[in-house]
């Protein structure tokens, strides 16, 4: 994180050139106590309409949950997706790119994860298929234990599996995947290239969103102040957020 640039307070003037990543939990919905309680606000198919006409398609939603769940959440409105932290996306043109699904190789696992959440009320298996998830918020005490089963189980998973940590939850799936590997897939393709990458989240696995974004000259913008980032700009929470894509769909509309 040593390349990280300072966090600057004014946030970059909207560009009707930018393509716009944007995680999704504690981005574009609140964080809420499990991940089946999440409230999707009004407010966010019309923006998402207005950024997307504003910027010439141009939009994706870059998320840890899998792209059914995402298609489940948003309704009729079908953007550019990625889901499991950039191991499967949506093209713009509908096109899906997943690799072979292994989530039969993490069957131990799954087992160890119900087993474990049968025994600590706390504890939730997220089971997205090609990944598990193993959350806690209710408990946050049962990291700790939770995090020894995962890290015992990964070790006959091999490299080919990989433990991430985000907001009270930790998370198996395949390796050689994240945000920064999926924002530069999209940055090749109709209509994201060419355009200078914008992208917003909040937790840890954004970290990697914001790595490729810098890398490749664009704007990091973090969601919330609590923990250091590779992110140039801040937003102080999920209103804000909205604020400042409101801003931004308002500023950019194409002249009828
Ligand atoms: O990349 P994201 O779109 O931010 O997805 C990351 C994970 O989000 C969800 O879990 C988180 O949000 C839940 C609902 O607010 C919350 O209960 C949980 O504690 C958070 O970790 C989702 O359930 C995961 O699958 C995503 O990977």
């Amino acid at each position: 994180m040593s390349a990280a640039p300072p966090i600057t307070a004014t946030l970059p003037e909207p560009r009707a050139d930018w393509a716009l990543f944007l995680d999704f939990d504690g981005t574009l919905v609140e964080i809420a106590e499990r991940p089946d309680q999440v409230v999707v606000p009004a407010r966010l198919r019309p923006l998402l309409g207005a950024l997307t006409e504003a910027l010439g398609g141009a939009v994706a939603i870059i998320s840890g949950r899998h792209l059914d769940g995402l298609d489940a959440l948003l309704g009729s409105t079908r953007p550019a997706l990625a889901g499991l932290h950039g191991l499967e996306r949506r093209s713009r043109d509908g096109r899906i790119h997943r690799p072979p699904d292994h989530g039969d190789q993490l069957d131990g696992l799954r087992k160890a994860m119900h087993a474990f959440a049968r025994q600590h009320p706390g504890a939730i298996v997220e089971d997205k298929g090609s990944a598990l998830a193993l959350h806690y918020r209710s408990d946050p005490a049962l990291e700790h234990a939770a995090r020894a089963l995962i890290e015992h189980h990964c070790e006959s998973l091999g490299d080919a599996f990989r433990l991430q940590s985000g907001k009270q939850v930790l998370e198996v799936g395949p390796a050689g995947h994240d945000k920064g590997t999926v924002i530069e897939a999209f940055m090749t393709e109709a209509p994201f290239q060419g355009r200078t990458p914008v992208c917003l989240g909040d937790d840890v696995t954004d970290e990697d969103a914001f790595a490729a974004i810098n890398r490749l000259g664009g704007h990091a913008i973090r969601v919330g102040t609590d923990r250091p980032t590779a992110a140039g700009y801040e937003l102080a929470s999920v209103n804000e957020a909205y604020q400042w894509l409101n801003r931004l769909a308002r500023q950019l509309q194409p002249r009828h």
